[in-house]
């Protein structure tokens, strides 16, 4: 066919026909990244797929993804129109992450990296340090509640690192507003616009999926919520500097420079940027929070080694903080497990071809939705033995060595042009978490009224963004003098 034999080379290979919708019995439907990881090994590292009339290239394979989504930036770094499409249902055009390859999403994309880039993520680490102590007294206080205390973190870092804003305990007003919106985001990216955007379904039948009366509503509502979310923060921010009372944040930080230069016009893009770590941030880092206080709960003997080697270069009169991170390489391995073993976008965030491409004598489509199979990757046997168990020892070499890479240099944050520009900021509030949680309590299987452990299974939730199911845990303080220490950091 025409599609096949354009510049007379055939498309990658892959499953023909689809073994789709009429054949569902043939795909995992809660988690496609197990059917895209069989595909994988029975067809390669690069696979071809269609659905719907839109075509998929999905990708296996590690250096593949570096080949194409890296090296050949120019043509890979678009998203599918289904996520520009996606975005202005959900009331949240701003979004950088699935605006098109194009000037506005450059104009973002530099405005991260004028406030988010290392230099500047690096700047906040008291402010880290200090967020993740409230975070192991809230585990210490209610230790029922884990994932409250995840996204609690992550939310009040979130606030304070865009907008330099002291989030309430409870009922803040900003973060009940950006959280309303994403619920509704999560509520409207239903299984079958998932489905459009990564290839396949997450879903056993095909349900309905076009706008109603109830959709119409919700993104009136959208629409509404999404203003005030971009604006209100914002408009926070200005006046705190009009006091001269704004503490550093990357809107201050930004604001401040443009006047300076007279560039007082990026308001607009500024704005929208602020509003977009929310989304892309909120999720993710408090999905890899939580899959590492599970992994803490199911390996009891890496816990113990992690805190065998904080006690050893911190001692018990004083907490960890980032001067000691270089002395740390196993709790280094153990944030680089957390998101190999889980990867909170398990299929990253889709990419789309600008233009035709050939790969390896094989023909890739403009238009074409390219998929990074984050999950397939961490969990390939041949790269990861044992791919299942939480293994901190797999990032050291033989001789005993951390390996020669960075957290934020990273997979799971995406590839290429599109990679994740809260990377630093993301690798250095978890870091800050997981120190502080290991050095100051010990995390267990709880026990039922008979004295027997409460078993806890590595389960997982399924969409675009995964975290652990909810689990029972215990959790004691190690060290009465390090409680005391958490507690005097604590603002009011
Ligand atoms: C551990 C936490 C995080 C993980 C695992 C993560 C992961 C990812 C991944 C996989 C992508 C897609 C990259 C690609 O398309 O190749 C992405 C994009 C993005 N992330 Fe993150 N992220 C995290 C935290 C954050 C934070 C804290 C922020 C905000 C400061 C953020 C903002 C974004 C944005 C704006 C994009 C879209 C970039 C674009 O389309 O150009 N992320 N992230």
């Amino acid at each position: 066919s025409k599609q096949t034999k354009r510049k007379g080379l055939p498309l990658p290979p892959g499953p023909r026909p689809l073994p789709l919708l009429g054949n569902a019995h043939q795909i995992n439907t809660s988690q496609p990244w197990l059917t895209y990881a069989a595909w994988g090994k029975q067809y390669g590292g690069i696979v071809y797929s269609r659905l719907l009339g839109q075509d998929y290239i999905i990708i296996n394979d590690e250096n593949i993804v570096k080949t194409l989504l890296d090296q050949r930036g120019a043509i890979y770094s678009d998203r599918p129109v289904i996520a520009t499409y996606m975005n202005k249902m959900c009331g949240i055009d701003f979004n950088t992450s699935f605006l098109p390859y194009g000037d506005l999403w450059r104009a973002h994309r530099k405005i991260f990296h004028q406030t988010l880039r290392e230099d500047k993520a690096a700047l906040y680490h008291d402010l880290y340090l200090r967020k993740a102590h409230d975070f192991v007294q809230n585990l210490i206080n209610f230790p029922g509640d884990l994932e409250t205390h995840a996204e609690t973190l992550t939310a009040s870092l979130i606030m304070a690192v865009t907008y330099g804003y002291e989030t309430q305990i409870r009922d803040d007003p900003f973060v009940n507003r950006v959280q309303g919106l994403v619920d509704i985001v999560l509520q409207t990216i239903t299984p079958a616009l998932s489905a459009l955007l990564t290839g396949l379904p997450f879903f056993e039948r095909l349900p309905e999926w076009f706008p109603g009366a109830a959709f119409k509503r919700r993104s009136r509502l959208c629409r509404d919520l999404s203003a005030e979310v971009v604006e209100r923060p914002f408009q926070y921010v200005i006046e705190q500097m009009a006091k001269e009372i704004a503490p550093q944040s990357m809107v201050s930080d930004f604001h401040r420079n443009a006047i300076a230069k007279g560039e007082g016009d990026q308001d607009r893009v500024l704005k929208e940027v602020a509003a977009t770590v929310y989304v892309g941030g909120f999720k993710t880092t408090s999905s890899n929070l939580h899959s590492f206080l599970l992994a803490m709960v199911l390996y009891p003997e890496v816990q113990q080694r992690a805190q065998a080697e904080i006690d050893a270069v911190i001692g018990d009169d004083r907490l960890p903080n980032f001067d000691d991170r270089a002395a740390l390489p196993y709790v280094e391995a153990i944030c680089r497990e957390v998101l190999r073993w889980s990867p909170a976008a398990p299929l990253s965030v889709p990419h789309a071809t600008s233009n035709d491409d050939t790969f390896n004598g094989y023909y890739i489509p403009k238009g074409a939705t390219v998929i990074l199979n984050a999950w397939g990757i961490a969990h390939n046997e041949a790269v990861y033995p044992d791919p299942f168990h939480f293994k901190p020892e797999r990032h050291f070499t033989a001789d005993g060595q951390l390996k020669d890479d960075s957290l934020s240099n990273n997979l799971f944050f995406g590839s290429g042009r599109r990679i994740c520009p809260g990377r630093f900021f993301a690798e250095r509030s978890m870091w800050a978490a997981i120190v502080s949680v290991l050095s100051s309590i010990r995390i267990e299987k709880a026990r039922g009224p008979d004295g027997k452990e409460i078993e806890v299974r590595p389960d997982f939730t399924t969409g675009m963004v995964i975290y652990p199911k909810p689990f029972q845990c215990s959790v004691t303080s190690r060290s009465a003098t390090k409680e005391k220490l958490l507690r005097g950091k604590v603002t009011a």
